[in-house]
């Protein structure tokens, strides 16, 4: 018999499965403290979270038979998934079950901003019949921009044609062809910004989205726009939203998350007349939160039985004689991923991976999900992409993975090499693990090189003349930027160049800026691996 611990309020139709099967015993306990659940979790092989339980390190070391932790919803963020791999624990969510609900509350949110409902709500309850005060504005011809289209963002855009809206969006992996199918114009940040009358956020929260409106978008946003962050708080900057709405730039606001949750009774959202706000409410609907918990509660089964799962957003075990062979490359290749998705512009349409050397000849495909995993992971954040999901994600956003293999490895005994395909170029970087050293890049674009994959590296592209190391080195020592390690790379002499420097912490836009402004320097990238 199974034992399943739910502590946050969920659907009952949607856990009947797990009530009804013969083999599972079920206890319902909610709002407990950690200390509470660390004294009761020993006795469960399952826990079933919305997002109130935080499932903290502390709860699942005391989980002794804890097997699996399911989540009735998409973000997963309450739960320390690091923790749950460290410990074996399998972690699941059900990131289908709440998209229409979101999205559907987003347009109620789109709406009461647009048309004062909750402000002219409370006026008319407290007896005023004010009419003058709420004068709105229609949907119909205004120019929408979607920021992530994703699940949510994709169905957003799709309800806004209906209300003869215009809708612009972007999206690391939106092409044009994908764009096409939705019905949306594929458009930048910047232009989004310029144009849009209202506009929505729907990406994760991530280092790449984190304030992606804040201070400088607001000093250029169109005069008059309306914001709804039905997403995660974070995405917008709230304190520079409530500046710009002051400053006449902003009409008003819709948040249904805060940066922090729930907000201090005296943040600014609360009392400010041009903003609305829920108590993330973006997934509370009867039809969401059974759907999601029927997902969940089915995958949960399957696990505790042994049965083959999805939605498995942790790492799950890999067979010993595999493992064997391929662990020194999992690091390297999520680590080749990553670097070429943070140096490529546009849309990754093709991911080539080529296996050279003795490693054509095992099964390499958990190799690839770590590769695949480093590449998309940059765009959708950690915590949503793992070697179990990262195939499917890439298929369900048309990426392509071509892999080839080739016994001869350019004298190394494996060579691991990652293409990006993008509509606008393409880019390569392969390595290797050195026996003794670890893992290696080997080779950027056409450029041989020999780095180690670590910490903040700064790629430079330059043509080779005498005296641009110099004057790299000199403008980083002015901004207190000490370089670690130093590579060039160069194919003829006095022609294209790259340089790679291993810096000791990380650098601004701005200072990115000045060392691609130097003389005859082409570019200037940032690259952070962990
Ligand atoms: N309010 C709620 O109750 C509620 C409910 C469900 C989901 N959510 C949140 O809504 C968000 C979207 O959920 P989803 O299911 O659509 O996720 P999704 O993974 O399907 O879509 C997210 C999209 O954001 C894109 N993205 C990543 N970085 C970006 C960037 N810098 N700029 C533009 N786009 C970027 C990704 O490529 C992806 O397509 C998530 O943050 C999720 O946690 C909130
Ligand atoms: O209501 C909830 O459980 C949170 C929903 C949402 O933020 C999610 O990530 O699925």
């Amino acid at each position: 018999m199974f034992k399943v611990l739910v502590s946050d309020p969920i659907s009952d139709l949607g856990i009947s499965l797990l009530v009804e099967a013969s083999d599972i015993s079920i206890d319902k306990k909610t709002g407990l403290s950690e200390d509470e659940l660390v004294a009761i979790i020993g006795e469960y092989d399952a826990l079933l979270v919305r997002s109130q339980t935080r499932v903290t390190e502390k709860i699942m070391n005391a989980g002794s038979k804890l097997k699996v932790i399911g989540r009735a919803g998409v973000g997963v963020d309450n739960i320390d998934l690091e923790a749950a791999t460290k410990r074996g624990i399998i972690v699941i969510n059900a990131p289908d079950g709440n998209t229409i609900t979101t999205c559907e509350h987003t347009f109620a949110m789109m709406m009461a901003v647009a048309r004062h409902i909750p402000q002219a709500y409370l006026k008319t309850v407290g007896g005023e019949w004010d009419r003058k005060s709420f004068v709105g504005v229609e949907l119909r011809n205004k120019v929408l921009g979607v920021l992530g289209m994703g699940r949510i963002g994709s169905e957003v855009a799709a309800r806004a044609k209906a209300f003869g809206m215009n809708v612009l969006g972007y999206d690391p992996f939106l092409t044009e062809e994908r764009a096409e199918k939705i019905g949306v114009r594929k458009a930048s940040v910047e232009d989004i910004i310029r144009e849009a009358d209202f506009i929505t956020v729907h990406t994760p929260l991530t280092p790449e989205t984190r304030h992606m409106i804040g201070k400088d978008q607001f000093a250029v946003i169109k005069k008059g726009v309306r914001i709804v962050n039905c997403a995660r708080g974070g995405i917008i900057d709230e304190l520079a939203l409530v500046d710009a709405i002051d400053a006449g730039q902003v009409a008003g606001a819709a948040f249904d998350v805060f940066e922090s949750e729930p907000p201090a009774a005296d943040h600014p959202f609360l009392s400010h007349p041009k903003i609305i706000v829920t108590p993330h409410l973006g997934a509370s609907t009867i039809e969401a939160q059974e759907n999601v918990a029927i997902d969940v509660s089915e995958q949960l089964l399957h696990i505790l039985r042994g049965e083959p799962f999805k939605n498995a957003v942790n790492m799950p075990p890999v067979a010993a004689e595999v493992l064997s062979k391929l662990e020194p490359y999992f690091s390297l290749g999520k680590k080749l991923g990553s670097f070429a998705a943070q140096i490529t512009e546009g849309p990754v349409k093709e991911i080539a991976i080529a296996y050279a050397g003795d490693l054509a000849e095992v099964d390499t495909q958990p190799l690839t999900r770590h590769i695949v995993e480093g590449v998309l992971a940059h765009h959708l954040g950690s915590d949503q992409v793992n070697i179990v999901n990262a195939l499917h994600l890439a298929k369900n956003r048309d990426v392509n993975i071509v892999i080839t293999k080739s016994h001869a490895s350019k004298g190394f005994t494996n060579q691991v090499s990652v293409t990006l395909r993008t509509d606008k170029e393409e880019r390569l970087v392969a390595g290797t693990s050195l026996n003794g050293f670890g893992p290696r890049i080997t080779q950027i674009d056409k450029f041989p090189v020999d780095v180690e994959p670590q910490g903040h590296i700064l790629l430079i592209s330059h043509h080779d003349k005498p005296g641009i190391i110099g004057r790299v080195g000199m403008l980083l020592g002015t901004k207190d930027i000490n370089i670690a390690t130093m590579q060039v790379g160069r194919k003829i002499v006095g022609g294209a160049a790259i340089m790679v420097l291993g810096v000791d912490k990380g650098v601004t836009k701005q200072v990115l800026g000045e060392v691609s402004a130097l003389p005859d320097l082409n570019n200037a990238k940032e690259i952070q691996l962990n």
